[in-house]
């Protein structure tokens, strides 16, 4: 199979998915064509040979990407205009995980930024940011009775889903933690998004669950997976019964895509490649070497608002927007990476990546 071939592939692509709900103006062809380009023109491309199949992945212009979902600061747009994040994750051992998943959406532009965590680390990751809003809702087994384990899951689930219609994407998993009951209630949680059609981008323990049940996410096409290594290589041995080739990466990813139904796969590495199955990207911007914890966090953050950005009305609807967004939101991180490495070398932290964000996409995005 091949993979993104450029302009010819990505034009029949566009007429067989159609991915959002844009006019037809001329605005809006002159971004889809450059869009086009983007993702597939004048970039190099790296071959994979494998017994029987050739596979290829691009790599993505992901500056004009950027500059093509990027809204222009306009003071006609009010408050949520520019995206409403939710992320679900936090619990006794992690409190910095949904944190930096949480303000690096506020960083890149959100409006309006959720953490639905522990009742034990609400109050914690509220000391972090007084910009968040903390919702103190999830529990674990050791704070439930047996007998109150239904009716406290339903009371869970519709203090989430009250909110649901409102926002613009979820992250399931920063911080997560793997306790059995409230994984069970995050599952009806992913129900419940799923069911409004909410973007979910499902990381660390919220790929744990999913790993686990498949059915959570398969075939839902604004379901976007972002594994490290060991959450991919847990992906692979589920899903396609064999342990990871790293001579077909690309190759074995669109697989693994399209075998849980057309979901979009950001596998997160020395260069991150990005699938939704019919196409592979990859993006492979310098970042830095250090590997402190937390960077996938500010990705999974990051996903959320360029993907919710990437649905808009002015955005060319013949790209998938979670593919748009997994570009997006990993080039911006490595090139945060890349300046907070510049001043704090050896002892950069996920906190001075998370304040190079700003300036990162003001180099390619500026605001006036
Ligand atoms: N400040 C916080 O609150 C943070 C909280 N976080 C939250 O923690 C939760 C669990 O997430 P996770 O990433 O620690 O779990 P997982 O992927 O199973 O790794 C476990 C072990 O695997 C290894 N290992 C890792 N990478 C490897 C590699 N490339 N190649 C080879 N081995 C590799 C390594 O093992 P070691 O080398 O120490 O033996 C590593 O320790 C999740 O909720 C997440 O969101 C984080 O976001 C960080 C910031
Ligand atoms: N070897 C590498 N070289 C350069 N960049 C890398 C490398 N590995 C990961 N990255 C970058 O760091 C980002 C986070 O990837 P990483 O594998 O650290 O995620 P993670 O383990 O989920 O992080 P977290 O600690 O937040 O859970 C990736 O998007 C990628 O851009
Ligand atoms: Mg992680």
């Amino acid at each position: 199979m091949l993979v993104n071939h450029g302009m010819n592939q990505l034009t029949s692509l566009s007429i067989a998915r159609s991915y959002s709900f844009a006019p037809s103006t001329a605005a809006v062809l002159r971004r889809q064509s450059f869009l086009i380009r983007a993702l597939g023109g004048g970039s190099h491309s790296k071959f994979h040979s494998t017994a029987g199949s050739t596979m290829q992945e691009t790599e993505a212009d992901a500056v004009s990407i950027l500059r093509g979902i990027t809204p222009t600061l306009d003071p006609n747009r009010h408050k949520g205009q520019a995206g409403k994040i939710a992320v679900i994750g936090g619990c006794r051992e992690y409190t910095g995980a949904p944190y930096f998943a949480a303000i690096s959406a506020l960083k890149i532009g959100a409006d309006l930024s959720h953490v639905f965590c522990t009742k034990d680390a609400a109050p914690v990751i509220k000391s972090y940011s007084p910009e968040l809003i903390v919702h103190p809702v999830l529990e674990e087994s050791y704070s439930v009775r047996e007998e109150e384990r239904k009716q406290v899951s339903a009371k869970v689930v519709a203090e989430v889903d009250k909110w649901m219609e409102r926002f613009d994407c979820l992250v399931v998993g920063p911080g997560l933690g793997r306790d059995p009951f409230l994984l069970d209630c995050v599952s009806e949680i992913i129900k419940q998004g799923r069911h409004s059609n909410v973007p979910i981008v499902v990381d660390g323990d919220g790929l744990f669950l999913v790993t686990n049940s498949l059915d959570l996410v398969h075939g839902y096409p604004l379901a976007v997976l972002t594994p490290n290594v060991n959450e991919y290589k847990r992906l692979v041995q589920k899903v396609l019964k064999c342990e990871v080739d790293d001579a077909d990466a690309p190759g074995q990813l669109a697989s693994l895509a399209k075998q849980i139904g057309g979901v979009t796969i950001l596998r997160k590495g020395r260069s991150d490649l990005i699938s939704d199955g019919d196409i592979v990207n990859s993006v492979s911007i310098y970042g830095s070497p250090r590997r402190c914890g937390g960077q996938g966090d500010i990705l999974s953050g990051s996903v959320a608002v360029f993907l919710s950005w990437a649905r808009q009305p002015f955005v060319a609807a013949d790209r998938n927007p979670t593919v748009l967004g997994c570009i997006a939101g990993s080039a911006l991180l490595r090139k945060a990476a890349s300046l907070a490495f510049e001043t704090r070398k050896r002892s950069t932290l996920t906190t001075d990546i998370i304040e190079c964000l700003g300036r990162s996409l003001e180099d390619i995005c500026p605001a006036c």
